[in-house]
């Protein structure tokens, strides 16, 4: 049997045209990140990544109509968020129940042809958004807020969350932010979605099963933990000693390094100077501050770079989001990865099965109750 590698790294699982990382150039389909975070709408990433092409205007026009019809939800997924919001459930994993609880009300859950796929695929992309802000919402004791028809992803879930339109400033950062956390090649969450619905399970369990694996610290968690930790440090003058008490601890540092980029991830600089702008404005720059001294010691120190969490949790803190709907929003924009991954996964699947060696003691015999 081969030998053991732990965390599979470097191992190859499978044949992708979603994404890839080639050294450390990120692309979605074959189109560069930069390109895609510069032009793109996210409907049109969206698109991209579930039909390998990027729509006309027409089926852009098309694919937006059916987002905006299905982001209404069953009025009693509405009603359950109350008992979310009095148990005070972790809004990741209120997400978790939500999407799955989402299966009950499509009649075609457990359809399998292609046109069944890319019906749930449109449900479950147009809900996530609903789901998020809805939820944070009736834990605030305000109304839901319904979606607009004229209004973009990125704007309609800004909508849904705040009750008031965003600015074009604000639209134009979230809908980067929502393209940059779209996709990423074979990362924890999308090999979770992928190995669940390899069994040909349905749409539904494959992204449940994600964004359990997406809520972790190590992974699409860490969002959040970058902002619990510059809260615990406070102000610039803390940096260094909270920094360094952490090295000399062997802690991690939250949305720092990462598995496949040695060299950076070439998303943070986006993220990084939407900080520096958006911190800025809000009269917050000490947290940039704070973020640059933390990044430039560690750089020096332990040669590890930010990642895609780390300057995402300045900027959506800075726009008045709370900080547990920080990893649900990543949710909600790779969600649109993981349904490529599902859908590359039923059009050529093998059940995921590796193997794994046992380390345990052998050659035991049963010993009756009475005798241990
Ligand atoms: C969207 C995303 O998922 S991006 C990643 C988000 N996660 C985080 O930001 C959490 C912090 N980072 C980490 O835990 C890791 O860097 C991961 C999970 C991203 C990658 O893990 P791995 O590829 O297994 O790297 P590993 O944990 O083995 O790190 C290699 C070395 O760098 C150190 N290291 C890696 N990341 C960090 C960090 N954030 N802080 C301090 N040290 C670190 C490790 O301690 C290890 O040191 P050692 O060789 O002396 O033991
Ligand atoms: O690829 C990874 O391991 C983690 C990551 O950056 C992502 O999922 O965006």
């Amino acid at each position: 049997m081969a030998e053991l590698v732990k965390g599979l790294e470097g191992i190859v699982a499978s044949n992708t045209k979603v994404s890839s990382i080639i050294g450390d150039q990120l692309t979605y389909a074959g189109y560069e990140i930069d390109d895609l975070t510069e032009n793109a709408k996210f409907e049109e990433v969206v698109f991209l990544l579930w039909n390998f092409r990027l729509p006309n205007a027409e089926e852009l026009a098309d694919f937006r109509k059916q987002l905006f019809e299905n982001m209404t939800l069953h009025p009693r997924m509405y009603s359950h968020f109350e008992d979310y919001a009095a148990d005070h459930v972790h809004p990741m994993t209120g997400l978790r129940t939500s999407l799955s609880y989402l299966a009950h009300f499509d009649p075609r859950a457990d359809e399998f042809n292609e046109d069944a796929h890319m019906n749930k695929a449109i449900r479950i992309q147009a809900k996530v958004a609903s789901l998020v802000a809805a939820f944070a919402r009736v834990r605030q004791g305000k109304e839901v807020v319904k979606p607009k028809e004229d209004l973009s992803y990125a704007a309609n879930f800004l909508y849904m969350l705040f009750g008031e339109e965003p600015t074009a400033v604000q639209e134009e950062g979230f809908n980067k932010a929502l393209i940059l956390h779209a996709d990423h090649e074979l990362n924890a969450s999308t090999f979770t979605a992928r190995v669940a619905v390899s069994t040909l399970s349905d749409m539904y369990s494959g992204v449940v099963a994600a964004a359990g694996a997406l809520k972790g610290p190590l992974h699409g968690g860490a969002n959040e933990q970058v902002m619990k930790m510059l809260d615990e440090i406070g102000s610039l003058d803390n940096v260094d000693s909270y920094v360094a008490d952490k090295i000399a601890k062997k802690e991690k540092i939250m949305g720092f390094g990462h598995r496949v980029y040695k060299n950076g991830d070439p998303r943070a600089k986006y993220l990084k100077e939407m900080s520096r702008r958006i911190t800025d404005e809000t009269g917050q720059k000490e947290l940039f501050d704070m973020s640059v001294r933390i990044a430039d010691i560690l750089k020096e120190e332990k040669g590890l770079l930010p990642n895609v969490d780390f300057y995402s949790a300045t900027v959506y803190h800075s726009m008045g989001i709370e900080h547990d709907l920080f990893t649900p929003i990543f949710a909600v924009s790779r969600t649109s990865g993981w349904i490529a991954h599902i859908l590359e996964q039923y059009s050529d699947n093998r059940i995921i099965r590796p193997r794994a060696t046992y380390v345990g003691e052998v050659g035991r015999k049963y010993v009756p109750i009475e005798e241990r």
